[in-house]
């Protein structure tokens, strides 16, 4: 449990609950927030995380319990009020306003008015500070948000919790949008404020990133507070037993020596793929019961590689074999469909892996209609037989079937769009970068489940920005770097520094940078 200082914390929650219906999301919590620190918050998918930051932030009340700011009882009851106290909230999930610019969305809580008009000088000056204070000084604030990729909205997402002058910033999930550079600016900027006496409350799956930021980690686990403790006093398996309550043990299975037989055409080929300027000359083929990774620095071609493969892209150049046939696949809709039977597992669930609105079963069933039914009939058992396998597979927590997959955690949510496309038996299975938010237990099982998917036969092309990912799960790996491989890894060969320097390209001492 954890230690309660004698001299009363910047901010202290005691014994807060909440309840949606039957789940316990919260219960009895207790947190410590320490001014000048920063604090992360770890526990696995659906352990109340986001319940508890939205709960500090006024977004949802609580059922009971109480919080204390200064050693004051406050109760917010809307962001507005909690924004007003001090407590800024950059959630995983972005709160932008696309069709408006930077400064409209950074200032939009607050715009300074001048005769009663919005100050359009004073908004762009307050823009300005709040994104050099963000690191993000580069981007400007007459841009349109929807002008911007999602690693700079981001940016202006952090700018614009700024922006408030919080004593309390909470991030959840804040750099899983991130590349790698902005990641490590981000970081700077983190331990910036807190030496500035700011309050920092962190959630992320990765650990390495909670190694290198946090001075206290307190764990969730079923709403409950489990453990809270210095950063670095606990070993990384330590953490994670914590924070899904068994022995934890090597994530990765281990890489098969694989033996292709004879004369076999591989499953997938491709040669000399080309779009535009953007995806150039890419050949590869990936056999039966092969997991090849698609490696290097974000936006040099990975996904739209992926989207290629799956016949979303128009005016292609090259070809692509199925089986050694050339395949001619005329959009997604044949991609899925045998004898093709493909599946691209999207990183971004919001628009491109589920209906919200629907429920778990009705987005789980929809996807595997051709598998439960026979003659335009649903077969029901069957159905449910085959979700029932999904949701222990994946670890789903849900309250039941048939509430709306948006009441799910994030983590959650991202379960489901995996389970949805492996409930139709791919034989050729493309995943993008698809463990973002989701903990490290159920990844685990995830690289298990990939694992005996390609033992039963299927091919499987994997990109992953991380790196210990693609080291642990791949037996191949290709480098990208601005549309071309230009590197292709294998067995132990892949290792993040080989990753690393091919990611850079700094062998071939090639010019150029990345988007
Ligand atoms: N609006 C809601 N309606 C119903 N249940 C909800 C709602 N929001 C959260 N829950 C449930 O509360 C529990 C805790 O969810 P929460 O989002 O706090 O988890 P989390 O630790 O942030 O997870 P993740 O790491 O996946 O983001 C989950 O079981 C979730 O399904």
């Amino acid at each position: 449990m954890g230690e309660i200082q004698a001299t009363s914390p910047l901010f202290r929650m005691e014994g807060v609950s909440k309840r949606y219906g039957g789940v316990r999301a919260l219960e009895s919590a207790h947190l410590d927030v320490e001014a000048g620190r920063i604090h992360a918050i770890l526990g696995e998918n659906g352990a109340g995380k986001s319940t508890l930051i939205k709960i500090m932030a006024g977004v949802v009340a609580p059922d009971e319990g109480r919080m204390l700011l200064d050693g004051q009882d406050v109760s917010f009851r809307s962001p507005a009020a909690a924004s007003a106290a001090g407590i800024a909230c950059v959630f995983q999930e972005l709160s932008l306003i696309p069709d408006l610019s930077v400064a409209d969305n950074i200032a939009i809580a607050n715009p300074p008015r001048r005769f009663g008009l919005i100050d359009r000088r004073a908004q762009r000056a307050i823009a300005e500070e709040a994104l050099a204070r963000a690191g993000a000084e580069d981007i400007h604030p007459r841009t349109a948000v929807k002008d911007l990729p999602l690693s700079r909205r981001q940016m202006v997402e952090i700018a614009k919790a700024l922006a408030s002058g919080p004593r309390i910033l909470i991030l959840d999930e804040a750099t899983s949008a991130l590349t790698a550079g902005d990641v490590a600016k981000v970081f700077a900027v983190l331990k910036g404020l807190r030496s500035e006496g700011l309050a920092l409350l962190y959630i992320s799956h990765r650990m390495h990133e909670i190694a290198e930021l946090a001075d206290t980690c307190t764990v969730f686990r079923n709403g409950r507070n489990v453990a809270n403790f210095s950063a670095g006093s606990r070993t990384n398996s330590e953490v994670v037993e914590m924070m899904i309550g068994r022995e934890y043990s090597n994530v990765f299975p281990p890489r098969q020596k694989r033996t292709i037989e004879e004369g076999k055409a591989p499953v997938l080929e491709c040669r000399n793929l080309g779009w535009s300027d953007r995806l150039r000359d890419i050949s590869f083929s990936v056999g039966e019961g092969e997991v090849v990774g698609l490696g290097g620095l974000e936006g040099q071609g990975q996904r739209l590689l992926l989207l290629a493969l799956f016949g979303v892209l128009r005016g292609m150049s090259g070809s692509v074999l199925i089986d050694g046939a050339p395949a001619a696949i005329s959009g997604p809709a044949a991609a899925r469909k045998p004898p093709h039977s493909m599946a691209l597992i999207p990183e971004d669930r919001k628009t491109e892996g589920l209906m919200l609105p629907m429920t778990v079963r009705e987005n789980l069933s929809f996807a595997a209609l051709d598998r439960v039914s026979r003659g335009g009939v649903i077969d029901r058992a069957k159905e449910e037989q085959l979700i029932d396998e999904m949701l222990r597979l994946l670890e789903i927590k849900t309250a039941g079937l048939d509430v709306p997959a948006g009441a799910l955690s994030g983590g959650n949510q991202q379960k489901v769009v995996i389970a949805k496309w492996l409930m139709r038996e791919p034989r050729i299975i493309l995943l993008n970068d698809p463990t973002r938010g989701i903990d490290v237990g159920t990844k685990q099982e995830l690289y298990r489940l990939l694992r005996q998917l390609a033992e039963a036969g299927a091919a499987i092309v994997f990109y992953s920005t991380d790196y210990d990912e693609l080291i642990g799960c791949c037996d191949r790996v290709l480098v990208l770097y601005d549309g071309r491989v230009v590197r292709e890894l294998e067995g132990d060969q892949i290792s993040e520094r080989a990753l690393i320097a091919s990611a850079l390209n700094v062998e071939a001492g090639q010019e150029g940078t990345a988007a």
